[in-house]
């Protein structure tokens, strides 16, 4: 605390952009409640904004968080339209100077100290107001692989924050000089989880093993498709809590009224896990998962033996470059494509189950990944960059 003058600290005003999915928002609010928590410890109060799009995710959170709001006008690009998403174009091609005629005034009217993005659409106008006033800006960027709009804010950012080391690769030798690896900051309270409350909140054995399914925020339906496939064999060696997203949650509850009436009380299915996560993810000692940002930063930093099938068929998907780097890591092992068949997924979860060693080892090599501290990092950043200047 001690490199940030006092005056610099009574004066700072922060301006968070940030939004579109949970991958973005979330790091966003995470960052936001451990630099009020550091600077509580000075009595300070930081002066807060967070910007980003009418009726996203982050305008609900932000609310929560008790932070002001204010909505921009965003537009989106596509390179190759279908005839439909043309007349988009054409409308979002009149959004897009709206938003940075928006973006400009947010920055000249608020002079903020520091302005961080953690991605999306939205960052984009801000990034660039926030240099045009010569307002210190600094990007952090959840995937391994770059965002458009990170590789377009990449080429002027005053720091670059990346969740995982491979990133560097991606930017420019000049960009690389202003990047530093710092995580991806994750919920402080899914480190207090409790593996036998975990347990006991589904009324299962903590002395069987747990295996945690997860596709991600929305819930994944190949990944409930090549469980259901393989429950009737697994259930036997282990139990299994399922988070199959709310469009799947009818067909999977289905699926467990047919399984034998002995081993039903080995599977739990919810359609989305709320507070309760920090105990499930304890209490699990295999996860199956989307390789998400978000589920990949939380995975590793717990440290725990995962199998990933990444989402989405493009080879340079940036959930398969993640999953693709885990697995040559021995963090993780990867399922995609043709090998994501319920033959080898049964063969990879019993392989896990049966084999505590194993496991252990994994566990090792995904902790070794992991950036627990990633929100501290990401706030020093801030501090530092606002006592410097830009
Ligand atoms: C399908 C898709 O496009 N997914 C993208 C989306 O992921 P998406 O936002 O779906 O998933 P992430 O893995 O990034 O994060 C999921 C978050 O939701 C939480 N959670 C999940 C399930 C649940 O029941 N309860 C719960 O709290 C997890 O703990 C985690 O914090 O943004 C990420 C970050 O840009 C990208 O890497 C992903 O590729």
């Amino acid at each position: 605390m001690s490199v940030y003058s006092a005056q610099h600290l009574q004066q700072f005003r922060l301006v968070v952009t940030g939004g579109g999915t949970g991958g973005h928002t979330y790091p966003a609010l995470t960052t936001i409640n451990a630099l009020r928590e550091r600077l509580a410890l000075a009595g300070i109060e930081p002066d807060l904004l967070w910007v980003g799009v009418h009726g996203g995710l982050e305008e609900k959170i932000s609310a929560r968080a008790g932070v002001p709001f204010r909505a921009i006008t965003t537009g989106k690009l596509r390179r190759t339209p279908t005839p439909r998403e043309l007349w988009r174009n054409v409308v979002d091609a009149f959004r897009i100077p709206i938003g940075i005629g928006q973006a400009v005034l947010t920055v000249a009217r608020n002079r903020p100290s520091v302005v961080l993005s953690t991605g999306g659409y939205v960052s984009v106008p801000i990034g660039l107001a926030s240099r045009l006033f010569g307002v210190p800006y600094l990007m952090h960027e959840q995937t391994l692989a770059l965002g458009l709009a990170n590789r377009i804010l990449a080429k002027f950012a005053t720091r670059i924050l990346l969740s995982q080391e491979p990133s560097l690769q991606h930017l420019t030798p000049k960009a690389r000089e202003r990047a530093v690896v710092t995580g991806n900051p994750i919920r402080p309270e899914l480190f207090t989880g409790d593996r036998d409350k975990g347990a006991a909140a589904f009324g299962l054995d903590p002395r069987v093993p747990i295996v945690v399914v997860t596709g991600g925020a929305a819930g994944a339906q190949q990944i409930n498709r090549l469980l259901a496939a393989v429950l009737p064999d697994v259930l036997p060696y282990c139990q299994v809590i399922h988070q199959c997203g709310s469009l799947s949650y009818a067909e999977m509850q289905q699926v467990a009224a047919q399984l034998p009436p002995a081993l039903a009380h080995r599977y739990k299915v919810l359609d989305f896990i709320h507070e309760q996560m920090p105990d499930v993810l304890a209490a699990a000692d295999v996860v199956l998962a989307r390789s998400g940002a978000g589920t990949v930063a939380e995975l590793t930093a717990l440290g725990k033996p995962s199998i990933l099938i990444p989402y989405g068929a493009s080879a340079g998907g940036e959930q398969r470059s993640t999953a693709k780097h885990l697995a040559g890591l021995g963090a993780a092992i990867m399922l995609d494509g043709p090998t994501a068949t319920p033959e080898h997924l049964r063969t990879e979860l019993m392989s896990l189950v049966s084999d505590p060693s194993r496991r252990t080892a994994m566990a090792h090599s995904a902790a070794a990944q992991g950036h627990p501290d990633a929100a501290d990092k990401v706030v020093n950043e801030i501090l530092t960059v606002a006592s410097r200047g830009a």
